[in-house]
């Protein structure tokens, strides 16, 4: 398994944003989804080393988040929420900067294959800052793939995108899982069916629901994935 979490809790102060859920994942993609505050960014975050749970684990690729970190860190690709970017950093230069970190073999050339899978040689040449929020995204993206990890955490990698963007995105997020483990942020349902094979839904720190798109649909009349989503999220 690429990922593996067990009875993960996480507790901030008094409240419990993630309240001892157990998945697995393996290559393809997986629908994170849940209402706001669930507790998706909350165990991405768990996932990829950045906050330390409470109680529980979790393994990526075989090792632990917190007893080995950095073995994680090689085999984990994370484009977080907010996107964090150099704004002054020019967009090859910002690349360039994290293939230093990960002491990438021939970095000029994987540079140049990440631009063009990502879709950003039309704006390759110019600032972070003075990019659009899709193209900013584009960045974030190639970052989180520069090192080839086995998984992606994508944290609503597609927000903000236009529909011509989007459909491109998609496409690269379908194409990277099928050989990668992707965990998918998003409230986009319509995404959800183009490109994830297994979901999750998780409500007020539960998972609420882990099956396949088709199961789930299935177990629920073939009623549509919003209409399911809905059903297990609204109280
Ligand atoms: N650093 C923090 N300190 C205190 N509470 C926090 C912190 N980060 C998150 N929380 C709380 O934990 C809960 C889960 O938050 P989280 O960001 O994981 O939700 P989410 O499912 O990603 O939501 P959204 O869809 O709005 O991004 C929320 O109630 C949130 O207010």
């Amino acid at each position: 398994m690429s990922i593996t979490v067990e009875a993960l809790t996480k507790v901030y102060g008094t409240q419990k944003a993630v309240d001892g859920i157990s998945f697995t994942a393996s290559p393809g993609v997986l629908g994170f989804l849940g209402p706001n505050g669930a507790g998706k960014s909350t165990t991405m975050k768990i996932l990829t080393g950045f906050i330390p749970q409470t109680s529980g684990t979790a393994s990526v690729c075989g090792f632990d988040v917190v007893k080995q970190p950095l073995e994680v860190k090689r085999r984990i690709g994370y484009l977080p929420e907010s996107n964090p970017l150099y704004t002054d950093m020019y967009v090859k230069e910002s690349l360039g900067f994290v293939a230093g970190i990960h002491k990438i073999q021939d970095p000029a050339k994987r540079i140049a294959d990440i631009i063009e899978q990502t879709g950003l040689g039309p704006e390759q040449q110019k600032k972070i800052g003075q990019l659009s929020k899709g193209y900013r995204q584009r960045v974030g993206l190639a970052q989180a793939m520069l090192h080839n990890p086995e998984v992606l955490i994508l944290d609503e990698p597609t927000s903000g995108l236009d529909p011509n963007q989007l459909i491109g995105i998609r496409q690269l997020i379908l194409d990277l899982g099928k050989t990668k483990t992707i965990v998918l942020s998003t409230h986009i349902m319509q995404e959800v069916e183009a490109v994830c094979s297994q979901v999750i839904i998780i409500n007020k720190g539960r998972i609420v629901a882990n099956d396949s798109l088709h199961q789930l649909r299935e177990s629920y009349g073939g009623k549509s994935l919003e209409e399911v989503f809905i059903s297990l999220t609204n109280n």
